[in-house]
């Protein structure tokens, strides 16, 4: 039973403490036993303006009504963990948290199956119109020729983004006989093929789908990722549908586009901004849309409520949390001595992600010289959250990063540098991909700060910051004019230029820092250069 609201500090109850525990938005009362029936947790229901005294909750229990800011955290002084019943953390303020040393968790999967079925009633409903007949019904019509539908056996279903939910999603369209394409740069061959799903490249799912979904997180590369652009490149007819977070299928374009007639039809459950009344996307015929409530099932918000609740208790307890996003700040003193190099490592594998925009199997770490007698292991989680924050939802983190590591069937390892080629400090990082290797070395040089020394086989020397554009080329004479060229073409500045080869003729590599951010056309176009094999952007 849900007790009385607390108004004395946590207290020694007996031996054990005694723990208050405020859960601010609603959730499945079956899911809350865990805490309920524990006597030495005092369990108080009510949303968090309702509340006097804030500051005497040990944990906060949220779903995305109540939004977690700074000031809310300072009046619960004696908050030692939140916890969100779901997966999107977005309502939290996880920096503002870790550094109150507030720990945040989150359940992941327990809302996986009801999101990918309320996914898939809308692909019926938009297949059928079934709401919009619905409200025509309602209002008194018998119009059976208004609502001519399109059968789902032997269309193409397009995921973008094939975690949990997409996986899930997969396999229902296939009891539907429908053929399914799959776009995931982060998703390994060999779980596709375990998963039996086909995949695609961008441009491919695009053009080939008839019903297009989209189930990736909402970070800087997917914001938008269904806009004017790509949008113009699926089929006249296609169905578009957002089940993940509002603003991965930008909602001007999709507007222009249901306009003109191009996207036969949109299905959304989130929204740019919520909550969405009065939205205009809804006034068309054409778009249909419910109210962020994929997850709102019996079930899920069971399994999430007693996936957090079973959480709270073990960590008030003691015990290590399981689905940590955070981590509590670490001590003054290790943080001083650590933090140069880590976030050294935290850039390299920021860099490294952004060079390989593969799947990985394998990230190798040594360490050489001073650094390799501090703590490594808190670098090389901080080079894998570096790594990973590029293909991951949730905030990555040292505490995170290496089981979303292990969830990802990404192998991490550390070894000892014996040679640092001079450096009083020398770390080397090796991600090994499908067909692919790539090596960065970095160095802490006192007052200088960060450098990268060597990329592969290549010595170069640059402060790993802004906007980047890394180029593998032949060493003809001309490149770089003809490089500088295109950039000029672009009005993009070039602000420092690295060039390494290892012999003349051979293979070369350049690092230009630029003055802003190029566009993905920028990067493609420096590969028309013949001697360009290969160029990327890195932002830092
Ligand atoms: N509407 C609702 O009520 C709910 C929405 N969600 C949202 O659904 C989303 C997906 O959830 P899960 O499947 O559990 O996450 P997940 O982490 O298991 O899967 C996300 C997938 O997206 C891929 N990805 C990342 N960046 C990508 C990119 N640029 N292009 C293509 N793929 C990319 C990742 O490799 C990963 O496989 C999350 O944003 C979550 O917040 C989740 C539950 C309920
Ligand atoms: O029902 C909810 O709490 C929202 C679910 C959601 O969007 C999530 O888990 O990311």
């Amino acid at each position: 039973m849900i007790q009385q609201p607390v108004l004395e500090q946590t207290q020694q109850k007996g031996k054990s403490q005694l723990y208050n525990i405020l859960v601010a938005d609603s959730m499945s009362k079956e899911g809350l036993a865990p805490l309920l029936s524990n006597e030495n947790v005092n369990c108080v229901e009510k949303k968090v303006d309702e509340v006097e005294d804030l500051s005497v909750y040990d944990a906060l229990l949220v779903r995305s009504a109540t939004t977690v800011t700074p000031e809310l955290m300072d009046q619960m002084k004696n908050l030692k963990i939140i916890a969100r019943a779901g997966v999107g953390v977005d309502n939290i303020d996880i920096d503002a948290a870790t550094k109150r040393g507030i720990v945040v968790v989150n359940a992941p999967e327990g809302n996986t199956i009801s999101t990918a079925e309320h996914t898939f009633a809308m692909i019926m409903s938009l297949a059928r119109k079934v709401p919009q007949a619905t409200m025509s019904i309602k209002n008194g019509e018998w119009n059976r020729k208004g609502f001519q539908g399109t059968e789902l056996r032997g269309k193409t279903l397009g995921i973008v983004g094939f975690g949990r939910i997409g996986t899930e999603l997969s396999k229902r369209a296939k009891g539907f006989e429908m053929s399914v394409l799959v776009f995931d740069p982060y998703l390994p061959t060999s779980r596709a093929e375990e998963l039996g799903v086909t995949t695609a490249d961008l441009d491919e799912l695009l053009s080939k789908a008839d019903i297009i979904t989209v189930h990736t997180p909402l970070t800087k590369d997917t914001k938008g990722l269904l806009g004017m652009e790509n949008i113009a490149k699926t089929k006249k007819g296609v169905y578009l549908i957002n089940c993940a977070r509002g603003g991965i299928i930008d909602e001007e374009a999709l507007e222009h586009y249901i306009e003109n007639g191009h996207v036969a039809g949109a299905a959304l459950d989130v929204y740019e901004e919520e909550p969405a009344t009065n939205h205009k996307l809804l006034a068309h015929e054409q778009v249909i849309g419910t109210p962020h409530i994929a997850a709102s099932t019996k079930e899920a918000q069971l399994n999430v409520a007693a996936q957090v609740s079973e959480e709270v208790v073990n960590f008030l307890d003691g015990l290590p949390a399981l689905n940590s996003i955070n981590l509590p700040t670490m001590s003054k003193e290790l943080y001083e001595t650590i933090r140069p190099y880590y976030e050294l490592t935290k850039k390299m594998g920021d860099i490294l992600s952004q060079v390989m925009k593969t799947p990985v199997q394998e990230i190798d770490v040594q360490y050489g010289g001073e650094v390799a007698d501090l703590d490594t292991s808190v670098l090389t989680r901080a080079l894998m959250a570096g790594f990973l924050s590029h293909r991951v939802d949730a905030p990555v983190n040292d505490v995170n990063a290496s089981l979303i590591a292990k969830e990802r069937g990404i192998i991490f390892g550390e070894k000892y540098l014996t040679n640092t080629v001079g450096y009083s400090n020398l770390i080397k990082a090796t991600v090994q991909g499908e067909g692919r290797t790539f090596t960065i070395q970095g160095t802490f040089v006192k007052e200088y700060g960060p450098r990268i020394v060597r990329i592969n086989d290549f010595n170069v020397d640059f402060y790993p910051t802004g906007h980047l554009i890394y180029i593998q080329h032949s060493d003809k004479p001309g490149v770089i004019g003809k490089m500088g060229q295109l950039l000029g073409e672009h009005n993009v500045n070039i602000a420092t230029m690295q060039v390494g080869r290892q012999q003349e003729g051979g293979d070369a590599i350049m690092m230009l820092a630029v003055d802003k951010e190029v566009t993905d056309e920028v990067v493609k176009d420096l590969t028309s250069i013949e001697e360009i094999t290969y160029s990327d952007k890195i932002e830092l």
